[in-house]
């Protein structure tokens, strides 16, 4: 609830929002105590433990762990990711058809309970591997990209470093904006047009140092080693059609159950923007896939987004006012949704829908497009995710006001 206290508002800490790095977790812990030390092997070789064909028994071996020693939410979620990256790796490794079905109780058990501590699901997620899994190399040093890098790796020669930093430092950006939040319900508050409308361009300046950060990704991330080999390791078991039923989490449950792959429809940077300028997705499937993924966010990082929705209306002030000037500050807010959508939608073109397609013709005659529905462009969500991201990019226009 941002409280407003002494008649001005703030974000409470009850929604772990850091004031530099908004939903990022800040400093991560990189160790868990030595009792761990099994899970932290696994997870620190993975890419090594798949290519010598021994992770999987390597997995079978470690003991069955208690969480209990856990204690601080840092390490719970240290604990988490590294059981993420386990996990993915054993049902998916070396990320052919020979998958595993069943993750056996040693690791199941403790990823269950660690998983209900927190709030988050049984999988790997972005607040796993985005938001938790990076280090500053010179902890002295600033948070830009040949400062940073990851805690854990899959396979794909570091493909994942550059993915996953790239989405913490478009973040980081996002977060600049998400601090002015506060300033801008306050002039709300006090009808200050004047200081409305700062904070909006305050707000849209970070978005579009955002969406400069997006454009570091070709610099960083292979579209070949991208689509062929890390995509892989970030799917689910919903929809999938290798494991139909999903996961059985043995010890835990008696049967399979399904989760969404990883999917940044878990960034509540983005559907923070959505919540404060009143976009409301209408798109069924689109809208109904974003509030899923909500789920699979920290609880109070979900519960902040809902406390937006529920907070004074930007929108429904702007609107009232009639105000041209701050009618145009909010349309450039929009706009600059629109167009990290826009140049998104590029990305998933150079980085999806064309290696797709080299695939498509490198392994068969492309008449025969059989299994194209099968492979093709399925999100980690199992939907079609250039339609999904169009249905997003247009509602988000429809939000410009006239
Ligand atoms: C190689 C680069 C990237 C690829 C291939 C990619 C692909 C995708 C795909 C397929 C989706 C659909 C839902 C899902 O499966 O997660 C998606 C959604 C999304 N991606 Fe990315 N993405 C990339 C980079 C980024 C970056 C750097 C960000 C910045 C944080 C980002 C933010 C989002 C957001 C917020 C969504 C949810 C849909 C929305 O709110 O518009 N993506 N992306
Ligand atoms: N064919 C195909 C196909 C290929 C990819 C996807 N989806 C996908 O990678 N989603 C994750 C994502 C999208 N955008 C961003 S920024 C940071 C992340 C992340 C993450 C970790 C996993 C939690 N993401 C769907 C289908």
């Amino acid at each position: 609830k941002l409280c407003p206290t002494e008649g001005s508002w703030k974000i409470d800490e009850v929604f772990q929002i850091d004031k530099e790095l908004a939903f990022a977790l800040p400093s991560p812990q990189e160790n868990l105590p030595d009792k761990y030390a099994g899970w932290m092997c696994i997870a620190k070789n993975l890419p090594e433990l798949i290519e010598r064909d021994e992770l999987r028994a390597r997995v079978k071996e470690v003991p069955e762990l208690s969480i209990d020693d856990l204690t601080e939410h840092k390490s719970q979620r240290l604990a988490h990711l590294a059981l993420g990256y386990i996990t993915m790796g054993y049902v998916w490794n070396k990320g052919d058809e020979d998958v595993r079905k069943i993750l056996p109780r040693n690791i199941a058990v403790p990823y269950c309970k660690l998983s209900a501590k927190l709030g988050l699901r049984p999988i790997l997620a972005y607040a796993d591997c985005v938001l938790a899994n990076w280090k500053k190399k010179d902890p002295n040093g600033p948070m830009i990209y040949e400062n940073l890098d990851i805690l854990f790796f899959f396979p794909g020669d570091g493909c994942d470093r550059g993915f996953f930093l790239v989405s913490l430092l478009v973040e980081l950006a996002a977060a600049s904006a998400i601090k002015k939040i506060p300033d801008l319900f306050n002039a709300m508050i006090k009808q200050d047009l004047v200081k409305c409308k700062d904070a909006l361009r305050v707000i849209k300046s970070c978005q579009l140092d955002a969406l400069e950060v997006f454009k570091q990704i070709h610099k960083h991330v292979d579209p070949t080693i991208f689509y062929n080999v890390l995509r892989t390791y970030l799917s689910g078991w919903k929809g999938s059609s290798l494991l139909p039923e999903g996961l059985l989490y043995e010890g835990v449950w008696d049967t399979p159950k399904q989760f969404s792959g990883g999917s940044a429809g878990q960034s509540s940077v983005f559907q923070c923007f959505d919540a404060l300028l009143g976009i409301r997705h209408s798109d069924g499937s689109a809208a109904g896939f974003l509030q899923e993924m909500r789920t699979y966010m920290p609880p109070a990082h979900k519960a902040f987004l809902e406390s937006l929705e529920k907070g004074p209306s930007i929108r429904k002030f702007v609107l009232s006012k009639g105000d041209r000037c701050l009618k145009d500050a909010y349309n450039e807010c929009v706009g600059a949704m629109v167009s990290l959508r826009d140049y998104h939608l590029g990305i998933v073109d150079t980085y999806i829908t064309k290696p797709a397609r080299e695939k498509q013709k490198g392994k068969q005659d492309p008449e025969d497009s059989s299994n194209q529905s099968e492979t093709e462009n399925k999100g980690t969500g199992g939907t079609n995710i250039m339609t999904f991201l169009q249905a997003i990019r247009d509602s988000t226009k429809t939000f410009l006001l006239v």
